[in-house]
């Protein structure tokens, strides 16, 4: 069709050379120049496809509660790529899905994790010895990678295939990485990036077996959330969803919780604040073997609010629907087949909800820190409407409960500067663009 009132288009004088390119290299800064060029509502015409971004507050109501934009369309095809998962498949269990996920990891349940991935975090903890120096980053995806599968996905079977931490995180490093490019392309074109795909799918498919086995020894209440998607998924991609699941659960949070350790350790008086709080809830606690439990995170409010900002710092670069039917914006017209695109990222540097946004400021969040609801206006971090995020509440208390045990058991200081964010990807939180080593001395 014809849309003369579409949003201003950037395309280059020839395309893979201009906007595509341009966009390619540094989409985040791509983004704020467009943004201050052409208006709060614009399209890239970027690859062969058309991005139309939406960059003011009061757009976003439309963006997540909207019956014209459709997330299933949006990521179908990336989830094709990604996961080897057909078009029938996903649009057959999706929803479903969806909606068990929600379930599982309400707050009641997640608080019942707490205890479990407590005592695995402080197994991995204990590993790293008395003292010494790593990559923080690298200190962080060993901790968590093996923690939280297990917390949230159970074990594997070790006999005929050896497998171990090490193996997983080099996979899942390039699985992760290169996800973004592989979301758009053909297997074929990245031939080490669909190796490790195709490892971490045997992991997975491991997985299911083990689960299946113990699913008839233990009692409904104790299941996994991989038991609970084995009774949901009945074709063979069964393990193909394990898999987004492993992704969606660790690409994101990993990286906030390298993000909120540096960004409390390398500002002194957040670090204080931090250890006296901490401290006092874990009072008389061994630091060798500490038991936190959903109470005691309950007593450290500033160690959550240190979370929920690193969280609001470090915000994926994008979100996205596609556009079903015409969808009034303004008074713009975006046409069916656009993908529609909200930057949590940018949308947290309005400093008319975040006043001094790029400033590491914990107690901006007192305000919203109210029972169960608290987030901030203007916060879009986890989405919003039918698909916001279903693992927020575990992503705060797992965050929550990791920052206080590794400030608890370790001294750490920064031996190298804060690193700036890479503005690299667009999807998904964001990485540290250079490395950062910590020391740390057993307390
Ligand atoms: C700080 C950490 C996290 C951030 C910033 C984050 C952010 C997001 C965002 C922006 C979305 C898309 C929402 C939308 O389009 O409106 C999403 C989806 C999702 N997230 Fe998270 N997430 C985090 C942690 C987690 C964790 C720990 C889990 C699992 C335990 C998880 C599971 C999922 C799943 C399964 C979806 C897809 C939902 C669907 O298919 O409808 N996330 N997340």
């Amino acid at each position: 069709g014809n849309y003369p009132n579409a949003p201003p288009c950037i395309k280059g004088w020839i395309p893979w050379f201009g906007a595509a390119f341009e966009f390619g290299k540094s989409p985040l800064t791509y983004i704020s120049h467009a943004r201050d060029k052409y208006g709060p509502i614009f399209t890239v015409f970027a690859a062969g496809k058309r991005l139309t971004f939406v960059t003011l507050h009061e757009d976003f109501r439309i963006f997540f509660m909207s019956k014209d934009v459709d997330f299933e369309q949006a990521v179908q095809e990336a989830v094709h790529h990604t996961a080897s998962i057909s078009k029938d498949s996903f649009y057959k269990f999706h929803p479903a899905c969806n909606t068990l996920i929600k379930a599982r990891l309400a707050p009641g349940n997640v608080a019942q994790l707490t205890d479990h991935l407590c005592e695995e975090f402080n197994n991995h903890l204990e590993m790293l010895g008395d003292q010494g120096t790593v990559e923080l980053n690298d200190l962080v995806r060993t901790v968590m990678y093996p923690a939280v599968m297990s917390n949230l996905l159970g074990t594997y079977n070790s006999p005929g295939r050896p497998f171990t931490t090490e193996q997983f995180r080099e996979k899942f490093v390039i699985y992760d990485e290169s996800f973004e490019y592989g979301s758009q392309l053909p297997d074929v074109f990245l031939s080490e990036w669909s190796s490790s795909k195709q490892w971490l799918l045997s992991l997975l498919r491991n997985m299911v077996v083990k689960a299946e086995d113990d699913q008839k020894s233990s009692d409904t209440a104790n299941r996994t959330l991989l038991q609970h998607l084995i009774k949901l998924i009945t074709d063979k991609f069964l393990p193909n969803y394990g898999l987004l699941m492993l992704w969606a659960s660790l690409a994101n949070a990993v990286p906030i919780t390298f993000w909120a350790v540096a960004f409390i350790v390398s500002n002194p008086m957040v670090y204080q604040t931090a250890m006296e709080q901490i401290n006092t809830a874990f009072k008389d606690q061994d630091t060798r073997k500490t038991r936190v439990t959903s109470e005691v995170l309950q007593q450290m409010p500033y160690v959550k609010w240190c979370i929920l900002e690193a969280i609001r710092l470090r915000a994926p670069g994008a979100i996205t629907r596609r556009v079903v039917r015409p969808l009034r914006i303004q008074n713009y017209i975006i046409p069916p087949g656009d993908m529609l695109m909200v930057s949590p990222y940018w949308a947290h540097r309005n400093p008319l909800y975040f006043p001094e946004p790029e400033q590491f400021k914990p107690e901006r969040w007192e305000k919203a820190d109210l029972g169960k609801n608290v987030f901030l206006e203007g916060f879009v971090a986890f989405g919003g409407g039918r698909n916001q995020c279903p693992g927020r509440w575990y992503a705060i208390m797992e965050l929550q409960l990791f920052v206080s045990l590794i400030l608890f058991k370790y001294e750490l200081s920064l031996m190298d500067p804060l690193p700036q964010p890479s503005s690299l990807h667009i999807v998904g939180t964001q990485q540290p663009e250079t490395r950062c080593k910590v020391q740390y001395t057993h307390r």
